[in-house]
């Protein structure tokens, strides 16, 4: 059987405020999994736990079937969502000193670190102090500190946050690479399309639950169909009324709409054509941003639809 990480039914609360409420998912050996969900549904909770710098009101958190004790919390890399590296200290000698505290050798540790720093195109700056460097580079320096001691596991907490796109690239790359070496790569993120296009398989969390989880093929199959009816003459409105239908967005002569179950398609292609020619009627799944809308913007349990 894969290996997985295992976070089974972990549940927190902050006084009054209960952060997660039985959170279960996994992240299996050499997958990405994303985690995405609006402010304050729990993703940092839950990855803060997974790291052992939280502790769990209840649930268990397991790596290859065993609890997560210290020694397996020290082969995670995590990068954190306010950043932990020291601004005034050298950035080689800081991940050095980084690598050391996961039990490295001083020079296995000097040769991973000179590694890392040429892969994420930062070795130039190896002997600035961090509080000089931008902070796309800032964050490149992050990620080498959650990578140079070899992580068995990786945990990050909105890694692509303030990135510009050469940057997202690199770190695409390499969170890609560790994942193909059998790593489990966890992350957050609040770039959807960016979720879509790396994650092997996407966790969607909504109020300190896991509400849908799969590839983003199969979330789409799960989501609303929607018809796509390009009609360059239709005034706006043209499909208003139309029994089981409502308009999802409209642009540049394309409507989408989304359809209730039975409600009669060609009924939508007879008024679309009653306003001039059309040149498309598709039908189509949403994407994981409209998914995502979907799924946090529906009542939750308990409250009125
Ligand atoms: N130290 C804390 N004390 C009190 N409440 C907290 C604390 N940390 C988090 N919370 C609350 O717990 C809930 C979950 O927060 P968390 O930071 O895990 O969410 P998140 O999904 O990471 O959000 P974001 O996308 O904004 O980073 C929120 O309601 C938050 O206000």
């Amino acid at each position: 059987m894969t290996r997985q990480l295992e976070i089974d039914g972990v549940s927190k609360r902050y006084g009054e405020i209960v952060a997660l409420e039985g959170i279960t998912f996994e992240v299996r050996a050499g997958e990405i999994f994303g985690l995405v969900g609006s402010n304050g549904a729990g993703k940092t909770t839950a990855m803060r736990i997974v790291l052992g710098v939280l502790a769990a009101d209840a649930g268990a958190v397991r790596w290859d079937g065993r609890a997560l004790g210290p020694d397996t919390r020290r082969k995670i890399g995590y990068m954190p969502e306010e950043r932990g590296l020291y601004p005034r200290m050298k950035v080689a000698e800081q991940l050095v000193y980084l690598s050391r505290l996961h039990g490295m050798s001083a020079a296995a540790a000097r040769a991973s670190v000179d590694v890392w720093l040429e892969r994420l195109a930062v070795a130039g700056r190896r002997d600035d102090d961090v509080i000089k460097l931008s902070l796309g580079n800032q964050q490149r320096v992050q990620l080498a500190a959650a990578l140079v001691h070899d992580p068995e596991i990786l945990v990050l907490d909105e890694p692509f946050s303030g990135l510009d796109p050469v940057a997202v690239d690199v770190m695409s790359g390499v969170l890609r690479n560790k994942a193909g070496s059998g790593v489990p790569v966890m992350f957050s993120s609040h770039q959807l399309d960016l979720v879509e296009r790396l994650c092997d398989r996407v966790g969607i969390v909504r109020q300190g639950r896991m509400v849908a989880a799969g590839t983003v093929d199969e979330l789409r199959a799960g989501g609303p169909e929607e018809l796509i009816v390009t009609a360059p003459d239709a005034p706006p409105g043209w499909a208003a009324g139309l029994p089981g239908v409502t308009v999802v967005g409209q642009s540049n002569g394309s409507t989408r709409l989304s359809l209730v179950d039975g409600a009669d398609d060609q009924a939508v292609l007879r008024a679309a054509l009653a306003t001039g020619p059309v040149h498309e009627f598709a039908r189509s799944r949403p994407s994981l941003t409209d998914l995502f809308r979907h799924i946090v913007s529906a009542p939750a349990e308990g409250e009125p639809a």
